[in-house]
């Protein structure tokens, strides 16, 4: 008989699907996204640490899995960290016959080499509906043993995810960028890099102001923002200076953190890569890639700090900018991947502010 799998979420329902990738028990909080294309960027994207991933497009695996192994300057080429990051997989058809240029293996393979459960053959738009209307809700797929719920937010993801040393990539370039690793994705790295600055990774808890630098990122990265309290603590000092700041996703939680605002738990949060945000004073509404769990609370915003973006499907807070100096967050992925590239722009104009607060002060 064939083998079977079940998705079992918290309030007892049990969804019986079938095996691929690893055989094995696996829990975590159980999300949905509901992109149509980026099933392999999104697996190895850190800020989905402890989370069982229901990917709602009718058909996955039918690109197949690039080469994980291969390297451009230093980051993985096609990934967007070295390892599968989510917990497991749930689908609904997986396509194990894969045809693109790049493929190398199955998406099975890839997910059994890494010891990742996935489980296919069941309703996943049934269950982004549950989600919907219940609330983002721990879950887990068993196997052959049972397993207890698990719920990754009590825990420190980001130590888990970050650099354990500094990495520094085009190293002699003019202009110097920290980039707080919170669980980066590797193409912050690689837009960063391609626009010639010298790139110094560091821990996430790593005290960077004895670094000679001349802007500051702060990283996308898993779990509950509030508990990144060395991070929030480092970039409250830097609030004080003048260095142009620029963060993404969790990096714009931080640093709204830093600032004096505060985060929630979104109901369901924001997962797919067409989620229409619009610059605040402007009808310029740009398409974006998303991907969290928690939102800052613009309702009441530090002094000095105004929204930026809002997302025009729900109003949330998209990200937020200082008034006066080039400090400036949000919530979204400029970076992309899988996405929309809309709003790449904001890395050149961090690195114009960057540039401009270097020769002001050479
Ligand atoms: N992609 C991210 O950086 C996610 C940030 C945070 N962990 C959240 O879920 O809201």
């Amino acid at each position: 008989m064939d083998k079977t799998i079940k998705l079992v979420f918290q309030d007892g329902l049990e969804i019986e699907g079938k095996p691929f990738g690893a055989y094995t028990s696996t829990a975590g909080e159980v999300v949905f996204n509901t992109a149509m294309v980026g099933y392999n960027e999104s697996l190895t994207d850190p800020s989905y640490k402890g989370q069982i991933l229901v990917m709602t497009a009718p058909m996955i695996g039918n690109y197949g899995v690039p080469d994980d192994k291969a390297m451009i300057d230093s980051v993985e080429e096609w990934m967007e960290s070295n390892q599968i990051q989510v917990k497991g997989l749930v689908i609904s058809y997986y396509a194990d016959d894969y045809s693109h240029w790049n493929a190398v293996q199955k998406l099975g393979a890839w997910l059994k080499s890494q010891n990742i459960p996935g489980v296919y053959g069941v309703d996943t738009r049934m269950i982004a509906k549950k989600l919907r209307e219940q609330g983002s809700t721990l879950g887990k797929i068993v196997a052959d043993t049972d397993v207890d719920f698990y719920n990754p937010n009590l825990d420190n993801l980001v130590a888990q995810v970050s650099c354990k040393e500094v990495i520094r990539y085009n190293e002699g370039a003019d202009i110097r960028i920290v980039l707080v690793d919170c669980g980066v994705k590797n193409n912050i790295i690689r837009c960063l890099v391609s626009r010639g600055v010298e790139v110094i990774r560091v821990p996430w808890d790593y005290n960077y102001e004895t670094l000679d630098y001349d802007g500051l990122f702060i990283s996308n990265g898993p779990g509950d923002p509030a508990l990144c309290v060395p991070t929030i603590n480092h970039i409250g000092e830097s609030l004080k200076g003048d260095k142009p700041i620029f963060g993404i996703c969790l990096g714009n939680q931080l640093v709204s953190l830093a600032a004096g605002a505060s985060t929630y738990k979104l109901k369901y949060g924001h997962r797919s890569h067409n989620q229409p945000v619009q610059l605040v004073g402007t009808k310029r509404c740009f398409i974006t890639s998303q991907n969290h769990g928690y939102a800052v609370d613009d309702s009441k915003l530090p002094e000095g700090f105004t929204t930026f973006f809002t997302n025009l499907n729900d109003g949330t807070c998209e990200g937020i900018r200082h008034e006066s100096k080039p400090i400036f967050t949000v919530q979204f992925h400029p970076e992309a991947m899988g996405g929309s590239i809309d709003t790449e722009y904001l890395f050149d104009e961090f690195i114009e502010e960057v540039k401009k607060y270097k020769s002001a002060n050479a």
